[in-house]
């Protein structure tokens, strides 16, 4: 059973005419992973904030489990997010004079209630058992977006969301985090969807779609551009 369904999804950002996004069908099974690739400016971070929530679409259906997520106000879409989905920023989002414990017990503090075992085990997970007590700042680039994946899990989510993940990482490190994005996932039973214009990332998924195919809109504005 699909976990994720979107059907003619639009979203035209305020005072835009034209639509940046138009998605006519859309689904992502329960505990299965999915890359969607795309150039730059062809609208997948505003595919995973509408699908996280984070903004409203202008028409269009999302649903997530039971929820559909496009009938819910601003608040409740907060409220559904922090309860069920984890999102990884490209540039992490910690806070930096926060340790890397509180980084994570700060995924859990609107969702899941607050578990101070499950957030130090999710530190062992991806490698940080020695420095739970460190503020993010006095971290390496690729030891904070370890952090970021273990407070993408911390509210044991249904679905994780990750917004270019390994941008801000060498190839190498890039590639061991989503690794260990991939594995923590499979073993919370969590669904992954991940953008990605990296095909060295892209390419290792089963299922991966090209987002110029899924996004009607952009054919449509470049056929008007020709
Ligand atoms: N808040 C906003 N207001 C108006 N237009 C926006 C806004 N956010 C994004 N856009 C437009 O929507 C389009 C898609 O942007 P989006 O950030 O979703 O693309 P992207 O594929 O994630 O790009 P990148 O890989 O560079 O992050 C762009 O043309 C952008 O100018």
């Amino acid at each position: 059973m699909a976990l994720l369904e979107i059907e003619d999804l639009v979203m035209a950002y305020s005072g835009k005419a034209q639509p940046v996004l138009s998605v006519p069908r859309f689904s992502l099974e329960a505990g299965k992973q999915v890359a969607v690739k795309g150039p730059s400016g062809c609208g997948k971070t505003t595919f995973l904030h509408l699908i996280a929530g984070i903004v409203a679409a202008s028409a269009g259906r999302i649903s997530l489990g039971d929820t559909v997520v496009t009938d819910l106000g601003e608040a409740a879409r907060d409220r559904f997010r922090a309860r069920n989905i984890g999102y990884v920023f490209q540039s992490f989002h910690l806070m930096r004079d926060f340790t890397c414990l509180e980084n994570v017990e700060l995924g859990m503090s609107f969702g899941a209630k607050l578990d101070r075992d499950f957030a130090k085990s999710l530190l062992e997970r991806v490698g940080l058992a020695e420095r739970i007590g460190y503020r993010a700042s006095e971290l390496s680039i690729g030891q904070q977006q370890r952090v970021a994946l273990a407070r993408a899990l911390a509210n044991r989510p249904r679905l994780v969301l990750a917004d270019e993940p390994t941008g801000s990482l060498d190839q190498e490190t890039g590639e061991r985090a989503i690794g260990l994005l991939r594995e923590m996932c499979e073993e919370n039973g969590a669904s992954l969807l991940v953008v990605s214009h990296d095909l060295s990332i892209v390419d290792r998924f089963e299922r991966k779609i090209d987002f110029r195919e899924l996004n009607e809109a952009l054919s449509r504005s470049e056929e008007a551009a020709r």
